[in-house]
Order: C-alpha cells, then structure tokens, then sequence
C-alpha cells in the first residue's frame, strides 16, 4: 500500500548490482579490453526492507563498503534500483518528480553543492530559484538557519576561502533551504572538529523537531548517532542485520557489560580479576568486563568485598558491538563472468 504521507519512507526488497568493467593497467590492458571485456558484478545492496514513520530519525549503520550511500542514493532517485521498490511519500525515487525533489535533500559530507568562486548566499540564492522558494518563505528561513547555525559573518564570504566546518554549515543551509520533509545525510559531519559536530548535530535535531522531517543518517561517528536516533539499521555486506532500538543494538554483543569502579584504596589486578576482566586498572579508577548474566552477583560481591566509593554499569561502546556483529556474518559475493 502507498503511504502518501509527505515524511513517509517505505523500502521493499531494494537491490542495486553494480558491473563493473575490468581492465589491466597500460595500453595493452586498455587494447585487450577492447577485444575480450571482462565484468565482474558487486552486489552492493542485497534485498533490504525497512519502514521509517514521518519525523523519525534513524541512524544508518555499517562498516565501509556495507551498501549505505548506495542505499540513500537510490531512496533519493541518484541511482536506479536492481530490484525492489522505495516509496517516498508516495513517490517512486527514480521517477526524480519535482515535488518528490521538493520533499527530499541528500547531504553528502564528502561532495559540495555549493559554487566554490562564489559567497554561498548566491548559491542560496540559485536553490530558491530551483525550488520555487517564495520570498517570504526564503527570507523567514534564511534568518532562521543564520541564528541557529551562527551563519552572520561568513555568508558573503567566497565559499573557497571557508573553513571546512563553516563550508559544511553553508552546505547544510543550502541543502535544507526549501525545507524538505526528508533528509538522507550521509556523513554529513565528516572531518570537522569536536565543536563543529555539536552545531550540526544540534541544527539537525532543532530542524527535526520544528518541521517534524524524517531522518536517515550515517555517520562513522557514533556520537552523531547516540545523539540523534534512537532507532537503528545495521547493514552489512549489502544486507540489514539489525533493526531497532539503539539499546537494544546493545544487547546483541555477548560481551556483557562493562563495570566501572572508583575505589577508596587501590586493588591489585590479579584480585579484581576474579570479578572480571580487568580492561584498565588506574590506581583508584578500574574498568571491568563481566557477563551480561552475571553483573548484578559480582557487582553485589565488589561492594561487599572492596572499598568503593562509586560503582556504575555501562553497555560496551557501540563500536564493539558493531564490530563484532559485522564478525559474523559471510563475506559480500562477487560474480566474475
Ligand atoms: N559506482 C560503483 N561501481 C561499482 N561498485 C561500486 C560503486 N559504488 C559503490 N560500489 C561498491 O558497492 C559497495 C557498497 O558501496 P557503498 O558506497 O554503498 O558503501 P558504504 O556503506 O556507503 O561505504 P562507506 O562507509 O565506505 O562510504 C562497495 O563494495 C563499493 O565498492
């Protein structure tokens, strides 16, 4: 069924095959690859399914190579699904209607849309003209995105002589200028520092939250991530592996959880091993790992036994969670004809 919900994201069986053309390096190899064309076929998205409701925001997980940005090109109409089917908001992608165009933007931190000779206000200028942005429409969101992204004295600024970081806030502007009810951002935080990922994260959060829009990010940065979603998709070697809330991402590393421990008077390892594996032991600070099932006995017999003065339970970081998830599973497949 098609849901016609401007914010509404619905993916079935979604495939992309690359071919990809093969040749030897130097004129011979270019001369022979005239006469015998040898193609081999990526299997870069492998039949994935998911729904997203209007004003989620997901984080769109995997390891490099997983199939993402394939994936959020194809919802976007970039490239031509293999098989199975994206709707969006009612819209086929690939169809790249205007109003499908008007509800969707595609950030990517690695590319720039912005005309490099010029201050990013004139590019501004050209997306209200592509996008039929009225007047009064443009110049309430212009102050808008100046306030929250601090944009004042940079945008009359030639976008070349731009920092990195001012650069992606102009590119964000920009990209969400015509106040699209989607966003699939890929990336959108690579490179800058600390600070910088703050704003955009905080920009992308208050722009979720004042026009409800949907959200599908990808970041190598689980912090964007953890701050943004709660919901998760992990996919791996073009297939979904995990769907769901980002606590629950937690429970599925066997690892167990991780104790932290502020003690009185120091410990020597080779005793709080018998609580657990010793991950670090400071003096005072001690960090140990202990099975899921096991955590409230032992944590039970460290403050009967030690003296602590602080105990806390944390999940193992997200990164070895996913490092061992994507452990598991087969190598992508590759068909040389
Ligand atoms: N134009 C292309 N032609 C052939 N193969 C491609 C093309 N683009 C991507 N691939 C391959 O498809 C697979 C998925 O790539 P994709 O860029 O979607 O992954 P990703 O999850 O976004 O990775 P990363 O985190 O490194 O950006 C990879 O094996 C990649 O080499």
């Amino acid at each position: 069924m098609t849901n016609l919900n401007p914010a509404s994201v619905q993916v079935r069986n979604l495939r992309k095959q690359y071919a990809v053309h093969e040749k030897e390096p130097g004129l011979l190899g270019s001369l022979r690859s005239f006469v015998k064309r040898k193609t081999h076929y990526v299997d870069a998205v492998k039949g994935v399914t998911f729904d997203l409701a209007p004003g989620e925001v997901v984080g769109f997980l995997g390891p490099n190579g997983a199939g993402k940005t394939t994936t959020l090109k194809m919802l976007s109409g970039l490239l031509h699904p293999s098989g199975g089917q994206a709707t969006i908001g009612g819209f086929e992608p690939r169809r790249r209607e205007t109003a499908f165009l008007k509800q969707i933007t595609l950030v990517m931190g690695q590319k720039q849309q912005l005309i490099w000779d010029l201050p990013a206000l004139d590019s501004f200028l050209v997306n209200q003209a592509i996008y039929e942005i009225p007047d009064e429409q443009y110049h309430a969101t212009m102050r808008e995105f100046t306030e929250v992204l601090d944009l004042g004295g940079i945008l009359k600024k030639q976008v070349r002589k731009l920092s990195l970081g001012e650069r992606m806030k102009c590119e964000l502007a920009a990209a969400l200028l015509h106040r699209p009810k989607i966003l699939f951002l890929d990336e959108p935080t690579i490179g800058l520092d600390v600070n910088m990922q703050e704003a955009v994260r905080e920009f992308v959060r208050e722009y979720n939250r004042r026009y409800d829009a949907t959200v599908i990010l990808t970041s190598h940065y689980m912090a964007d991530v953890t701050a943004l979603a709660k919901r998760i998709l992990v996919i791996d070697k073009g297939e979904l592996v995990f769907d769901g809330d980002l606590a629950h991402l937690a429970e599925q590393g066997s690892g167990g959880k991780t104790v932290k421990l502020q003690l009185r008077y120091p410990a020597e390892s080779t005793r709080l091993s018998q609580y657990g594996q010793v991950v670090s032991n400071d003096g005072l600070s001690v960090e140990l790992a202990i099975p899921r099932s096991e955590v409230s006995a032992r944590a039970a017999r460290l403050l009967a036994d030690l003296d602590v003065a602080d105990l806390t339970v944390e999940d193992p970081p997200i990164e070895a969670i996913m490092a061992e998830l994507f452990g598991k599973h087969t190598r992508r497949e590759e068909v040389t004809v």
